[in-house]
């Protein structure tokens, strides 16, 4: 097997290349480059490691034709095309703790530097002008610290400023009152918050909801003398509002770590009284460092080389210890979903997976995700896992996963259900010994059949002398059956069979095949 190939385009703690190398990958490391010099690159890797200077845009992942997963070393992926990724079928994943306590105590050194104005008084006292008495400062103990965004590093940030002995205000749309309790926080609206806090450090991805949060108008409603904390994104700050507000005197500081535009070369806020500034370095601490690089790469090595998902955005998540029980699955039911979406006919818009015994065990998503890979390759040649579910939901497919706890007659078993303009048709499959999938009934009928290669499905009246013609037929075509599965519903039915042969069916077989006494349906089947 060739290697998976791993580019690794923003700069990166060498372990993740290290750990890239003893997992079975080839790195390759070029950062710096530009926009065309990596799509350019692109199409020879795998994988692509990097941080918040790449900007993977769909530009990017048009030429990315070999690319399977992109792993951020860090939080936030607003520098990622996730819908294009997604539809691309190409896994997001990022590490969202690694660099979390660090990015908290950034903002809490932002919060101590913007309360004595130590950046200012630095840069003077090195200039050699002791100035003692221009720089009085505040203090932290006693106030409010107002805190947007509880998620990770927003409670990291909160437990440290209430170490501080400050008294911490929430709020956050998804945060609930019993985990504000466990926090120690009060929950309060925005406007409240605004109102009450001293010091409020933002804490929250970039989102439609969070662009421009702090705007012109509740800059201006905030306490006077309010400081804000900015270590989570550019926009969430309307920056030229802040400058205003600054110049004013209305907001006594502000400390940012990031901007609307990065690298941030210039900037409306450069200069303004109070305001202090780094160049996006939150989460740039040694051990950060390490965690994120080594995280992004043993989980990408996990993905390349075993199938294991772990901290991905766009795909169901799957230990590595729990992909190699689900691969036998996987294939039963990508193999399920494949034939039905064959032979059922007209416009399907429903689908249902149930798993039964053993299989009722395992998590539903990548079962679902794999049938719908199945099925939806009826539509498009391009599908995986991972863009299955996006283009089944742009088609307004409606999907079910149902789990049964009852015991069946089989050990373990996968059913697929398709709704059609004349009812409901399903297939089910198992797995014969812990790996080989084996479809167990087709369309009400039981009957026994490796799903694999070329196939011949053919319905016809149950009656004596048909095996012996459909035979002769493919004899005469030169095609080698390779084996051959009967099953009936009753004796004199309906019959199904199903034969794996050694090359495609081409029409004339079928058209032959079509005209054989008793045939009711022949189509070519391919897995
Ligand atoms: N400066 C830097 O170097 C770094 C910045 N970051 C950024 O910090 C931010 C936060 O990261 P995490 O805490 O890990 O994310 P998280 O996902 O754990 O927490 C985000 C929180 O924001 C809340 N939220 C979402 N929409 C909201 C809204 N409209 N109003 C108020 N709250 C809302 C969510 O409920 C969630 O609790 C991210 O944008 C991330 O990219 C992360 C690491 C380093
Ligand atoms: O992890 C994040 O979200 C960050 O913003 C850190 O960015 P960086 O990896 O330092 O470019």
């Amino acid at each position: 097997m060739t290697k998976p190939k791993v580019l690794i385009s923003d700069k990166m703690d060498p372990n993740a290349a290290k750990i890239f190398e003893e997992r079975g990958c080839d790195v390759d490391v070029i950062t710096g480059e530009t926009p065309e010099e990596l799509k350019a690159r692109i199409g020879e890797y795998d994988g692509l490691a990097i941080r918040s200077s790449t900007k993977v845009t769909a530009d990017i992942l048009s030429a990315a034709t070999n690319l399977k997963v992109i792993g951020r070393a860090g939080i936030g992926v607003d520098n990622v095309d996730i819908p294009a990724a997604s539809s691309q079928g190409v896994v997001v994943m990022n590490t969202p703790f690694g660099n979390s306590i660090t990015t908290a105590e950034h903002a809490i050194a932002m919060m101590m530097a913007l309360a004595r104005q130590i950046p200012a008084a630095n840069a003077r006292t090195q200039a050699g002008e002791w100035p003692k008495s221009d720089f009085m400062g505040v203090e932290v103990t006693g106030k409010t610290f107002g805190l947007i965004g509880a998620g990770n590093i927003g409670t990291i940030a909160a437990s440290r400023a209430q170490g501080l002995k400050m008294k911490v205000i929430a709020y956050d749309p998804f945060l609930t009152e019993e985990r504000a309790v466990e926090l120690g926080v009060e929950k309060v609206d925005l406007d409240t918050l605004l109102s009450r806090a001293d010091f409020v450090s933002l804490h929250t991805p970039l989102t439609d909801q969070t662009r421009n949060i702090l705007n012109r108008e509740r800059l201006e409603n905030a306490k006077p003398g309010i400081r804000i904390i900015n270590c989570a994104r550019g926009g969430l700050v309307d920056e030229a509002a802040l400058k205003d507000l600054l110049e004013s005197g209305h907001i006594a500081g502000a400390a940012f770590d990031v901007f609307e535009t990065e690298p941030a070369k210039e900037n409306p806020l450069f200069g303004a009284p109070g305001f202090i500034c780094t160049p996006h370095l939150g989460a740039s601490t040694t051990e950060a460092q390490v965690n994120v690089a080594l995280q992004v790469a043993e989980q990408m090595s996990d993905y390349l080389v075993n199938g294991g998902v772990t901290n991905a955005l766009n795909v169901p998540s799957l230990s590595a210890e729990e992909a190699p029980k689900l691969r036998p699955y996987m294939k039963l039911a990508e193999s399920l979903g494949s034939l039905v979406g064959q032979l059922a006919h007209g416009n399907l818009t429903k689908i249902s997976i149930e798993r039964e015994g053993a299989a009722a065990e395992l998590s539903g998503k990548p079962i679902e995700a794999a049938v719908l890979a199945g099925f939806m390759s009826r539509y498009s040649d391009s599908v995986n896992m991972v863009n299955a579910p996006y283009l089944a939901k742009e088609r307004g497919l409606d999907v079910r996963s149902v789990r049964h706890e009852r015991e069946g007659a089989y050990n373990t078993l996968l059913r697929v259900t398709v709704g059609t303009s004349t009812g409901d048709r399903s297939v089910a499959g198992t797995l014969f010994g812990p790996e080989a999938p084996r479809l167990v009934e087709i369309f009400g009928v039981g009957i026994e059949a490796d799903l694999a290669g070329d196939m011949l499905y053919i319905v016809n009246e149950d009656a004596p002398g048909f095996i012996g013609r459909i035979g002769t037929l493919l004899g005469e075509k030169g095609i080698n059956i390779g084996t051959f599965h009967l099953g009936r519903r009753d004796a004199g039915d309906e019959a199904v069979l199903l034969l794996s042969v050694d090359q495609p069916i081409g029409q004339d077989v079928i058209d032959a095949a079509c005209k054989l006494e008793g045939v009711k349906t022949v189509k070519g089947l391919e897995f």
